[in-house]
């Protein structure tokens, strides 16, 4: 019997209980983050009418300047987070430091890590942007978690997803088990499984990258890049199509769907010169979910989620998507690295 139409809680409980007895918690902060994001679709939704767009007046810890609404949606993720016991700790992009589970509340043994507005440049155009989120295993829950309990592989993931707040809310969420798409159904104000066994096409003609930093990028990045751009008239032999809509979380939705490569690779400008997107809570979250989906996600040099992390916030270049064209990139790395 098809699983369309499926709640997510629904959907999630069956396939835990197929695959891990002692899940109930996993579930239960799923349906958490699904309350919190609808909250948000909501926010941002109405955002212009309530006044909560614009920028505020702080910076975060990558000395970005917050909109107001990376702070609103970011209090709504710990507001809705903290309350139900399945949390040892979780940190976010726009907190420096770990948010840790008040004490006269219960903890749990789950980690969460998550970008509570992804794509915020977009806010004030009334572009789709969204929010990412990874969890892990916290190894201790007993003590005050810290940084090195965070700081896992990507390869220790137990679950990643992201929303987007565009035409239509989606949550992509995998547990391991492939990947499966949720529509907002705002009539019965519910995620409904409308995409299931989400998978790239291993071959695409579609590139997403914010060119105007071309002039910055590694010779391997600017080769791959070229070559698309000469089309049928150089070694290609095809055309490619460029998209870039500037939220990770639609150029990667978009890649789920149809297939294409994402690329926000080193750059020398100084801010980037580890790359701009962060490993916990963009990076990490992403790769799980491409190569679940049949996708690659590489640094260029090094699968992202074998990197073992050192800091909460640390940046990394993200090349990932359908599987050909992510190795011919990692190819062209390696020529250059013995060239
Ligand atoms: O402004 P640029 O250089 O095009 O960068 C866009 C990238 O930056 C991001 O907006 C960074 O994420 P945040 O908005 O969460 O800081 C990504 O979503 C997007 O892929
Ligand atoms: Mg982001
Ligand atoms: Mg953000």
């Amino acid at each position: 019997m098809s699983s369309i139409g499926k709640s997510i809680n629904q959907f999630i409980n069956e396939q835990q209980n197929k695959t891990d007895s002692n899940s109930d918690d996993l579930s239960g902060l799923i349906a958490d983050i699904a309350s919190a994001c609808k909250k948000i679709a909501h926010l941002v939704n109405r955002s212009a009418i309530t006044g909560i767009g614009g920028a505020s007046a702080s910076e975060n810890v990558q000395g970005e300047v917050q909109k107001k609404l990376d702070i609103i949606t970011n209090d709504v993720m710990v507001e809705q987070l903290n309350h139900h016991g399945h949390l040892a700790a979780m940190i976010s992009e726009e907190i420096e430091d770990i948010i840790q589970i008040p004490e006269h509340l219960p903890k749990g043994k789950y980690l969460i890590a998550f970008d509570p507005l992804d794509g915020s440049s977009n806010i004030d155009i009334n572009i789709s942007v969204g929010t990412i989120f990874s969890i892990l295993r916290c190894t201790d829950a007993s003590r005050e978690v810290r940084s090195d309990d965070f700081l896992q592989a990507g390869t220790e993931q137990i679950c990643a997803g992201f929303c987007v707040y565009g035409p239509t809310t989606m949550m992509i969420l995998t547990t391991g088990n492939g990947v499966n798409g949720f529509t907002l159904d705002s009539e019965i104000d519910e995620f409904v499984l409308t995409h299931p066994d989400m998978t790239i096409p291993e071959d695409a003609a579609e590139f997403a990258v914010n060119i105007s930093n071309q002039r910055l990028w590694e010779t391997s990045v600017q080769r791959y890049i070229d070559e698309c751009i000469q089309g049928v008239d150089g070694d290609r032999e095809k055309n490619f199509n460029m998209r870039w809509v500037a939220s990770m979380v639609s150029d990667v939705y978009r890649i789920l769907i149809r297939g294409g490569i994402f690329l926000y690779p080193l750059d020398t400008k100084s801010a980037n010169s580890s790359g701009k997107l962060r490993l916990m809570y963009e990076a990490n979250p992403m790769s799980f979910i491409v190569e679940q989906a049949g996708g690659l996600s590489t640094t260029g040099y090094q699968r992202i989620m074998d990197i073992k992390p050192t800091d909460l916030h640390q940046r990394v270049p993200v090349i990932l998507g359908s599987k050909n064209e992510v190795e011919r990139i990692m190819r062209y790395h390696q020529e250059d690295k013995l060239s």
